[in-house]
C-alpha cells in the first residue's frame, strides 16, 4: 500500500510561492512544481501566479489532458489538512491565466487577420484596377 501522503497546512502552503520553491495546491493536492516550471507548456508566469492560492479553478478552466493529470501524480507531495477558515488564506488569485493566448491556433486572432488580410488584396486590387483605367 502506498505510504501516507504528508498532510500541509494551508498557512505553509501560502509560504511556498517562490519559481525555486513553489507549491501548487489543486483539488486539496499539494504538488511541488519547482522542477517542472521550466517544462510547463502554459509558461512559468501561469503556474507563479498561483503560488499562494488555491489553484484549483484555475486549472480546471484551462482544460489539462489526460497526460497532464497523469504526469502531476508524479509532483504530488501531499494533501492539505483543511481546517475551517483556509478559505480566507486561499483566496482566488484573480484571472491573469485568462489572458493566455494560445499563439497561432487561436481561432479569434486568425479571424482578425484574415479580416486584415482581405482589406489589404482589396486595396491592392482597387489600385491596380484604377491604375489600369488611367
Ligand atoms: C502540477 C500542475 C500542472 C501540471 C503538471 C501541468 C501540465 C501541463 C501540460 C502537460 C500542459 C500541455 C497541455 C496538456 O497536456 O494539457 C499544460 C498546458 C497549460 N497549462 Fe498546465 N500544468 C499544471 C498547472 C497549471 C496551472 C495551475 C495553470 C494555471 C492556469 C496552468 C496553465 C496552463 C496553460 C495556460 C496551458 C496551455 C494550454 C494550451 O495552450 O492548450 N497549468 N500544463
Amino acid at each position: 500500500m502506498a505510504s501516507p501522503m504528508k498532510k500541509f497546512a494551508a498557512s505553509e502552503v501560502v509560504l511556498h510561492k517562490q519559481k525555486e520553491n513553489l507549491y501548487l495546491l489543486i483539488h486539496d493536492k499539494v504538488y511541488d512544481v519547482s522542477k517542472f516550471i521550466d517544462q510547463h507548456p502554459g509558461g512559468q508566469s501561469v503556474q507563479l501566479d498561483q503560488g499562494g492560492f488555491d489553484a484549483t479553478e484555475a486549472f480546471e478552466e484551462v482544460g489539462h489532458s489526460d497526460a497532464a493529470i497523469e504526469f502531476m501524480k508524479t509532483l504530488q507531495i501531499g494533501v492539505l489538512d483543511r481546517q475551517p477558515g483556509d478559505e480566507k488564506i486561499l483566496v482566488s488569485s484573480g484571472s491573469a491565466y485568462k489572458n493566455y493566448t494560445k499563439a497561432p491556433s487561436n481561432p479569434s486572432q486568425w479571424g482578425s487577420l484574415r479580416f486584415l488580410f482581405a482589406f489589404v488584396v482589396a486595396i491592392a486590387v482597387f489600385a491596380a484596377w484604377t491604375g489600369v483605367q488611367r
